[in-house]
């Protein structure tokens, strides 16, 4: 998906760029995945495996449809029998076929009611079911996966596939063909027991029209897979454009924006109306096909019976042979759908997201989660952390996987050109040759052409594995305030991830009160950490429901949430009358926008607090605040580190912040080059001395 974000920024370029990147697009597009559409086969077998339904209400529900079908199936039969008892006035037999068959029509309607009033409660749960379960497996993943993927995506496959796994459950019964073939099989029966010859010709009349639409709509699928396309681009744009604002506002871009969006709603709507069309000429030939078989069956009569039998044909039952014309018209279309490998129609569209559900759940945690296990007992830590040895880089990503095969692909062009350009090479070298020594010119062709290969290698080795941590070891006390400092890139935050076991270590240990974290139950880890990063992310609902998030089954003290709110600095705005009126009770806005970054980030330490931390981790918590707000967090932040009852961990930038702390931690590219407090770094005049240095000056 992040393929094809790119490959519609390179949609967004101006014609200039574009020419230049077009090549590069289309390496993308190549290897970009296809959107997956699963075979019914398939589609069982995924909700078997991983969606666990009431299945009983399914099979009731398709046994009561197939019964529907076999009762209507014998209409047909029961209609020529009241027309034969009537022509031969037997009374007896017309009451009795007569009474059967005002017992069909009954019991068919009595059947189809209850079915649909137990289906409709019952796919309604299986919608909400689904939703939930999908979800289920979303919290199951681990983090590397919501970093590689869109929200936006991952709320679309949550949201269409929901909907269509219901749809599909709904409407494509798994009986749904068979029934119909019961259908169909005896009012075909019916025909031909009329006139044989009549039911032939009907059928390839059906097969000839039934190509014809299957040509049409193969066409009508292809535009609106495209349309379907371009409408998930305008999304992304759209999307790009509000999450962007400022920056589009800053620049003054915005009548280009509307141009670059304009442009994708123009093709988009070119696309719409050529599927529109096809659609037309589908109705049309559909529609016409059924009045032109309804003209062949009266010319058929009229020919092949003669005109008075013709007649007391027509009478009868020409009226129910046309009635039934129509199902050889569905029946052929079936069996044609059979032979063909890519049905085109716009079910199969409707299937795509379904694929992308079925291809979520092919995601698998490397990390076992275990969050539902949530009675803990949070006493055992002490907030002792050691970091053994530790290496790590980062899992290759789908993407930058991609733009590693994109970087291949452009070397094997660069070679393919630079062979080229040795065979010519080696010519004139031979040439050179005859002059001077022939074997030393190719021998350092060899060579140079070695030593690119080497660097390329090199190259692609270095962006593959990239090892962020290296060698790391370092131990932090039970109480005690230690802090994180370094150049940006250096691994700062990846250290505070690793704490959390976003990401599980190359090699080496991370061992918390001496016990391996792999070995501790996650759910019981997490919840002994508290988090304050840069940009706290707050839920769009009150302040105490915002503060007291992490209270397990919700449960605190109205003195307990006035005491966290007193420590972290939120007593000191929200209960004031005159600005917050609603108190704890303020709703907070989309992601907060209704408060000031320092109120956030003072609501986000009183959440981390409330839920009583074995350690405080508070990364880079006042950077992105004004010098005001910051002093007034810091303030609070420097009471509770002076309550040494947990530990903290800080990274900043700001080294002002850290001054007091008990232990500094100096990383660059990855390595642990200096530790030591405020003074005795000072005094050993390195890479944290150039940095306060720095900061001094600045
Ligand atoms: N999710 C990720 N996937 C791949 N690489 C990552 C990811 N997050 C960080 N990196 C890379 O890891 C390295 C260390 O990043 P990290 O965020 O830990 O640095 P930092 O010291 O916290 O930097 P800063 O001070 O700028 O926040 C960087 O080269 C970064 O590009």
């Amino acid at each position: 998906m992040i393929k094809r974000i790119k490959s519609f920024f390179c949609k967004r370029q101006d014609k200039n760029t574009q020419k230049s990147t077009e090549k590069d697009c289309n390496i993308n597009k190549q290897e970009e995945e296809k959107d997956y559409i699963p075979t019914q086969f398939e589609l069982w077998s995924f909700y078997r495996k991983f969606l666990k339904f009431d299945y009983k209400q399914i099979i009731f529900q398709n046994i009561s449809t197939l019964s529907c079908s076999i009762i209507y199936a014998k209409q047909p039969f029961l209609l020529v029998r009241i027309k034969n008892a009537l022509m031969q006035n037997d009374f007896v037999d017309l009451q009795s076929a007569f009474i059967g068959y005002l017992f069909c029509i009954l019991l068919r309607q009595v059947l189809n009611f209850v079915e649909s009033q137990i289906s409709q409660n019952s796919f309604k749960k299986m919608k909400e079911e689904t939703v939930k379960q999908i979800l289920d497996h979303l919290f199951s993943l681990d983090m590397q996966y919501f970093e590689e993927n869109k929200v936006t995506q991952i709320s679309a496959v949550i949201k269409q596939g929901a909907v269509q796994i219901y749809y599909e459950l709904r409407y494509s019964k798994l009986f749904n063909k068979i029934d119909s073939y019961v259908d169909y099989l005896g009012q075909i029966y019916f025909i031909y027991t009329v006139n044989p010859i009549i039911l032939v010709s009907m059928l390839i009349f059906s097969f000839i029209s039934n190509i014809l639409v299957m040509y049409f709509k193969g066409k009508q699928s292809q535009t609106q897979k495209k349309e379907a396309e371009e409408s998930e681009f305008k999304d992304f744009a759209l999307d790009d454009i509000l999450n962007n604002m400022l920056v589009i506002k800053t620049f003054g871009t915005e009548k280009r924006e509307i141009e670059n969006l304009s442009k994708t709603i123009q093709q988009n709507k070119i696309n719409l109306q050529k599927s529109q069309t096809y659609e037309k000429i589908v109705s049309i030939i559909e529609g016409s096909s059924y009045d032109i078989i309804k003209v062949v069956i009266i010319l058929q009569i009229f020919f092949y019976s003669g005109l008075q039998e013709g007649k007391a044909l027509f009478a009868s039952t020409l009226s129910e042979i046309i009635g039934y014309s129509y199902c050889t018209f569905t029946i052929t279309s079936d069996f044609l759908k059979l032979f063909k490998s890519q049905p085109a129609d716009y079910y199969e569209n409707r299937k795509k997201y379904i694929g992308k559900v079925m291809k979520l759940f092919e995601v698998v945690p490397k990390i076992k989660q275990d969050y539902e296990n949530s009675q803990s007992d949070f006493s055992l830590f002490q907030g002792d952390i050691t970091f053994d040895n530790i290496s790590f880089s980062y899992p290759v990503s789908k993407d930058h996987l991609a733009q590693m095969n994109q970087l291949k692909h452009r070397e094997e062009q660069e070679k393919k050109k630079q062979l080229n350009n040795k065979e010519n090479q080696v010519q004139q070298a031979e040439e050179i040759a005859q002059e001077t020594d022939s074997n030393s010119t190719e021998d350092k062709l060899k060579e140079q052409e070695q030593e690119k290969e080497d660097l390329l290698n090199k190259q692609q080795n270095k962006q593959i594995d990239q090892v962020v941590i290296k060698n790391l070891s370092f131990q932090i006390k039970k109480g005690e305030f230690v802090a994180f400092v370094g150049t940006s890139g250096s691994g700062k935050s990846t250290i505070i991830k690793l704490i959390q076991r976003f990401y599980d270590v190359n090699s080496g240990a991370i061992l918390l009160d001496g016990q391996n974290i792999k070995d501790i139950s996650l759910n019981k880890l997490r919840r002994s950490i508290g988090l304050v990063s840069q940009e706290p992310s707050l839920f769009d609902n009150d302040i105490e429901y915002n503060i007291t998030y992490g209270c397990e089954n919700n449960k605190y003290t109205q003195e307990e949430l006035r005491y966290i709110c007193d420590i972290s600095g939120v007593s000191e705005f929200v209960f004031d009358q005159k600005r917050f009126p609603e108190g704890l009770k303020t709703l907070v806005g989309s992601k907060g926008t209704k408060l000031s970054g320092g109120q956030k980030q003072r609501i986000a330490i009183a959440r981390a607090l409330i839920k009583k931390p074995k350690i405080l981790i508070l990364d880079e918590a006042t950077s992105s605040l004004d010098a005001e707000s910051e002093n007034t967090v810091q303030q609070y932040i420097d009471q509770l580190v002076g309550q040494r009852g947990i530990t903290i961990i800080v990274v900043a930038h700001r080294l002002s912040t850290i001054v007091k702390s008990d232990n500094i931690f100096v990383m660059k590219k990855g390595k642990l080059r200096e530790q030591g407090t405020h003074q005795q770094l000072l005094a050993l005049n390195g890479i944290y001395s150039k940095l306060v240095h720095n900061q001094i000056s600045f």
